[in-house]
């Protein structure tokens, strides 16, 4: 059978930096995959790397339903199904809310009018962003309806696979709670997520596996339980016994 999602020999260089290194994974469809790893273990670039947001590997391949798509365009790729959500809150700051909904609903799903706003819609009301806020400038947000935003707004491009890039970060606990929900929503309506997390509670609370990266390379994956005992990922996060 055609695996759902496959990363073969995937790798990227800055200058003499290795930050993803001859990477190699299978993710299956409907689950979600933690992943885990030091600071400047190279989580965010594998997400560059698949999509293709900002950029693509040096070599290796990604193949979706056997079809290689590292050579692809950034918006093909999201209109495939793959779409991911930033790190730091990526919304185009002076459009309304419902502007970076729309603008990505038209890029990726083609559709413009009555028919991209009924979509922004549908999408605010599955994540539960508050439609009373579409007309605001999305910079008026705080933090938490920003961060918000942005995952309505990868829901609207209506995601197969998606990618989420510390979604709880800058979050307190009852917001980190909401991320937590809405994970596992997104999943339970047939939605593969890869989640990058360094709130390890939330991260080994919704996953089904756990990738653990250091310097580019995967040094565990596998069942939650399995990975948090194994002694190179409570090296890489704790150090070295003294
Ligand atoms: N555009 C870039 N140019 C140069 N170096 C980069 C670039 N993007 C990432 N790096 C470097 O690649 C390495 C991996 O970075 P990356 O952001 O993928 O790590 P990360 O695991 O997501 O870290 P964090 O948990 O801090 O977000 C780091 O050393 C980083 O400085």
């Amino acid at each position: 059978m055609t695996p759902f999602f496959e990363i073969r020999n995937l790798s990227k260089s800055f200058g003499g930096l290795k930050a993803v290194n001859d990477l190699s994974l299978t993710v299956e469809e409907g689950e979600i995959m933690g992943i885990a790893g030091p600071n400047g273990s190279g989580k965010s670039t594998l997400f560059n790397l698949i999509t293709k947001i900002p950029f693509g590997p040096d070599s290796g391949s990604v193949v979706f339903r056997g079809e290689a798509i590292e050579n692809r365009a950034d918006k093909t790729i999201a209109r495939m199904g793959i779409v991911r959500t930033f790190q730091r809150e990526a919304v185009f700051a002076s459009l309304s809310c419902v502007d970076n909904i729309l603008v990505a609903v038209e890029q990726t799903g083609g559709l413009r009018g009555a028919e991209a706003e009924k979509r922004a819609d549908e999408a605010s009301d599955i994540v539960g962003f508050p439609r009373n806020f579409h007309n605001i400038p999305a910079a008026q947000l705080p933090v938490f309806y920003q961060k918000q935003l942005m995952i309505t707004t990868a829901v609207a491009q209506q995601p197969t696979i998606l990618l989420m890039d510390e979604p709880a970060s800058s979050l307190v606990d009852d917001e980190v709670d909401w991320v937590h929900e809405t994970i596992k929503r997104l999943n339970a309506m047939g939605m593969t997520i890869l989640l990058i997390e360094h709130i390890l509670p939330l991260l080994t609370g919704v996953s089904s596996r756990l990738l653990v990266l250091e310097q580019g390379t995967p040094i565990a994956l596998g069942a939650v339980k399995d990975v948090i005992r194994d002694p190179a990922v409570v090296e890489a996060f704790l150090g070295k016994p003294q």
